[in-house]
């Protein structure tokens, strides 16, 4: 299985995901800088976390902007796996890859600390290998994080179970229903707030973040792929 990381320039947990894929998974990752849009190579698409383009005017806007998000749609339309994580999730959501938008946190704070999530759906690609309603510790970082939807699209994600990961206890950012996660209707382009790139090892304080990727790697050899 063949991972991309999208680089943007103020990208700044790239290198993360990138060792996340290699440590966990001991798959294939090739950094890829914004200016390229073919992706095709690969298989699965990270959006890493940071600050591209500073969050100039908007966070995640100008990025969208950037050659490559047309290789993250076309792989997006084909089926491939998409994860925006933080960042990543905020750009997807400019893009209308995801529904909704990331605000500034409600107490106006940027937070950064472990959260009790709890896994809504463990039927997706991205959390097969959870278990249904497990309680998990993975580290947020984020100054715009509080998801937003107007109460149809709420409905939406709710019918269609694209709700996959919630804030367990305290909801760190005012998101509307604890929202820390969702994925697309289609089940192949997550995005989610929380760091599971920082939750791999034990030094790291958990290893709740691993199975994201071993989830991944685990949809992949049995719908996609061989090795
Ligand atoms: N860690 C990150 O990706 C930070 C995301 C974003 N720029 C924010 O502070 O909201």
């Amino acid at each position: 299985m063949r991972f991309a990381v999208t680089i943007f320039p103020g990208s700044n947990c790239d290198i993360d995901c990138i060792h996340a894929v290699e440590d966990v998974l001991n798959a294939s990752v090739t950094p890829v800088w914004h200016q390229e849009s073919d992706l095709s190579r690969y298989d699965a698409i990270i959006l890493p976390g940071g600050f591209s383009y500073g969050d100039y005017l908007r966070t995640g806007v100008l990025a969208s902007f950037s050659p490559v998000m047309e290789g993250v749609k076309k792989a997006a339309r084909e089926g491939k796996l998409v994860i925006g994580i933080c960042n990543g999730f905020q750009i997807l959501t400019e893009v209308g890859l995801l529904p909704g938008a990331l605000r500034r946190n409600s107490r106006l704070k940027f937070r950064c600390n472990f959260q009790t999530l709890r896994v809504e759906n463990a039927r997706t690609p991205f959390t097969c290998d959870y278990e249904q309603g497990e309680l998990i510790s993975i580290p947020i970082a984020h100054g715009e994080g509080n998801y937003y939807c107007d109460d149809a699209t709420l409905a939406e994600l709710k019918r269609n179970n694209q709700i996959v990961f919630t804030y367990a206890g305290e909801n760190p950012n005012g998101s509307v229903s604890d929202i820390a996660g969702i994925i697309n209707r289609e089940g192949n382009v997550l995005g989610m707030m929380p760091h599971p790139e920082r939750a791999i090892l034990d030094w790291m304080g958990s290893k709740d973040g691993a199975r994201v990727f071993t989830s991944m790697l685990q949809y992949w050899k049995e719908n996609c792929g061989a090795a």
